[in-house]
């Protein structure tokens, strides 16, 4: 029997579980959260009961006891800017996650339960290249003011496999290319990797295009004229930022196949979110094109939005200019966690300490 990998996506609105031995994947399952859900934690980490459970759940649904895996692997938070690659879960980590020092976000729960997990199973349990991978060049850091500095959170693991993937597609090594890559889910990032290095990338928290639970960037007289208004306590302003603005603020709920058939039905508004979410996507891709002096191998579209072919018609008819266009729908986060756990696991790489 090869190496049993349990991998763990805890995502805003689902659970990713998936059961590898070696390469292969045995099982996986996508248990989705609506906002109702969710509700009733007031913290991130308050959900750490609840996901566990239904881990546990899955695990017994697949027939596949703890006792019978080699390793647990989960996503990775915002930890301190960080190299990418494959880290042991420590408790510096999970202090870290608990602490939130960088933000709420459901990639905490990942190192957390990745290491309750492996310890009552016995076994190590580990990250893969988290939110905070941070490769971007010193050019890209100013933000305008020196009291503000732009900082690398996006979703790294995602970029890196689906970059590596389009690379073996067109046989040549991702070093030697030239990407813009975005990925498209329930928060956004949109990054310019130049010869394998992610040089530069909007923040996914409070940056570039709205998504369908966040805003994205904002006015930023407006941001702080309603941030003194007393209308919104701090709390209640980062949960707006995080998972309550977006397509959800507008539309009330954060389902692009909603908002999607919504708009086919001939509602007016969900028609021109759809067209404006399109437009703020084509435009980062071409602000990140700039970073690449134009030389741009491929312009990939990624994520869970990016299985909506008219949505992409839309993204592709305004950047197609810049390069060949590929789409890669859904996310490969599971399989590159696997990968990130097995490489380890067998001694091809060593796993960093955090
Ligand atoms: N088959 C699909 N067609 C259109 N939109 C989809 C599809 N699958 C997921 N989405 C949309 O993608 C968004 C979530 O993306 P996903 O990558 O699954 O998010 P997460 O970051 O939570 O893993 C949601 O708006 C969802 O409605
Ligand atoms: C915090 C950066 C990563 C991110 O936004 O992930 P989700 O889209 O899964 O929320």
């Amino acid at each position: 029997m090869g190496f049993r990998i349990l991998a763990i996506n805890p995502g805003a609105t689902s659970t990713k579980i998936a059961i590898f031995e070696d390469e292969r994947p045995l099982f996986k399952k996508t248990v989705p959260h609506s906002m109702e859900d969710l509700r009733g934690y007031p913290r991130v980490m308050d959900q750490i009961p609840y996901r566990r459970d239904l881990i546990l759940a899955a695990l017994e649904e697949a027939g596949i006891a703890l006792g019978d895996l080699s390793a647990v692997v989960g996503r990775g938070g915002l930890l301190r800017s960080i190299p990418g690659g494959t880290y042991r879960v420590n408790e510096t980590m999970v202090g870290d996650m608990k602490a939130a020092a960088r933000g709420e976000h459901a990639s905490n729960l990942g190192a957390v339960l990745a290491l309750d997990l492996g310890d009552r199973a016995g076994i190590p349990s580990f990250i893969v290249d988290p939110v905070s991978v941070d490769e971007m060049e010193p050019v890209a850091r100013i933000s305008g003011s020196p009291e503000v500095e732009r900082i690398s959170m996006f979703h790294a693991l995602n970029h890196k496999a689906v970059a590596h993937r389009v690379a073996t597609e067109l046989g040549r090594p991702y070093e030697d290319l030239n990407l813009v890559v975005a990925h498209l889910g329930s928060g956004v990032s949109v990054a310019a990797h130049r010869r394998g290095r992610v040089v530069d990338v909007n923040d996914a928290k409070q940056e570039g295009p709205f998504s369908p639970e966040r805003a994205g960037g904002l006015p930023a007289y407006e941001l702080v004229a309603l941030c003194y208004s007393g209308r919104y306590s701090f709390d209640e302003m980062k949960k707006n930022l995080l998972s309550r603005w977006g397509m959800a603020a507008y539309l009330g709920t954060k389902d692009l196949q909603e908002v999607e058939a919504r708009a086919r039905g001939g509602d007016e508004k969900a028609a021109l979110l759809l067209d404006a979410f399109a437009y703020q996507v084509a435009k980062e891709i071409g602000a990140q094109a700039t970073v690449l002096e134009g030389k741009v191998d491929r312009v990939v579209l990624t994520g869970g939005m990016a299985h909506s072919k008219e949505l992409m018609a839309k993204v592709i008819a305004r950047v197609s200019f810049i390069a060949p266009v590929a789409v890669v729908p859904g996310e490969e986060e599971l399989e590159a966690l696997a990968l990130g756990a097995l490489r380890v696991l067998r001694g091809e790489e060593a796993a960093k300490d955090y």
